[in-house]
């Protein structure tokens, strides 16, 4: 997959808290992610600093395509809006500096897309939730979106919004969108996420996919001293994050066949690596699933 962004050692806190510790992942053209955590884990900031309105304490954001569009839609999702969606739409447009002729061809389309050309001349207050959600992804397509960035989409919408605006995203995914977006229940939208990330303990660890056949796979976090002496380890082991830490040591985070697990670990433990964390995947999903 075409790689359109790069996440690279991420940090961020708020006054001493910790937030997010030196995430790091890679967002691919078409790619669906899913970012997953409890509440108050960071999903909202990591999604706010990759959308460059918080800036990360250090790291970077590395861009592949020159003119990388981004459309932000904040969690909280305006109530009181006086206007049509055609004129809030042509408002917004305008202070981007979109031009006339453009911008009201991009609003057709954009109306006909979301199914919402009946509503055009509808004030906005007067919509559902699932409606006012659907008007907000709209004005973080004005321009020519590459990566939709979305903060809880499906929070507060009844079922029948929810498989709506499902329907939605799936047409946007098939338009060739990459999309990344935080939620509570990865089941609704399981049949699109193709990678869901999880925010433990600060740290951003990339789990995998939803697809149950999948033979079952474990996160591991490790330190040991040196690179090399994972050489021979790589088969087994798919790193996802590595960095050098103040004692010299490299933390590694990686994914694992359940399976060799005790193997993994042998070899680990006989190359003088501290195991700090096993988890498995499955698992883990397991734990999001009934605690969100
Ligand atoms: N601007 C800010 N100033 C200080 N603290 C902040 C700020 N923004 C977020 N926080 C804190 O950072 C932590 C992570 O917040 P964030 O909103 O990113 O979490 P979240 O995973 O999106 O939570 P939720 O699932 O409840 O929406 C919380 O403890 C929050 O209080």
């Amino acid at each position: 997959m075409n790689t359109i962004m790069e996440i690279q050692n991420i940090s961020k806190q708020y006054r001493d808290k910790k937030i997010i510790e030196n995430a790091t992942f890679s967002i691919c053209a078409n790619q669906f992610i899913a970012l997953v955590g409890k509440n108050g884990s960071g999903k909202s900031t990591l999604l706010k600093i990759i959308a460059e309105l918080v800036d990360a304490d250090s790291g970077s954001i590395v861009k592949h395509r020159q003119s990388l569009k981004i459309g932000y839609v904040p969690e909280v999702t305006p109530s009181h809006i006086l206007f049509t969606p055609e004129e809030y739409l042509y408002h917004m447009g305008s202070i981007r500096g979109m031009a006339k002729k453009q911008l009201q061809q991009k609003i057709n389309n954009l109306l006909e897309l979301f199914h919402l050309q009946e509503a055009r001349n509808i004030r906005i207050n007067n919509f559902s939730k699932g409606m006012k959600q659907k008007v907000m992804i709209m004005q973080a397509m004005l321009e020519d979106t590459d990566l939709l960035i979305l903060d809880e989409p499906l929070s507060g919408l009844d079922p029948k919004a929810q498989s709506d605006l499902e329907e939605t995203l799936s047409i946007l995914k098939d338009r060739g969108l990459s999309i990344v977006l935080t939620c509570h229940e990865t089941k609704l939208l399981q049949h699109l996420v193709d990678t869901v990330l999880v925010i433990q303990n600060n740290k951003v660890i990339q789990a995998e996919s939803l697809n149950k056949n999948d033979t079952p796979k474990t996160n591991l976090i490790f330190e040991i001293s040196s690179e090399k002496l994972l050489d021979n380890l790589s088969p087994s082991l798919k790193i996802q994050q590595q960095r050098l830490l103040n004692n010299g040591c490299h933390e590694v985070i990686a994914v694992i066949k359940t399976e060799d697990t005790d193997q993994v670990l042998l070899n680990l433990l006989h190359k003088k690596a501290s195991i700090k964390q096993v988890m498995p995947i499955n698992q883990k999903e397991e734990q999001f699933y009934t605690h969100f």
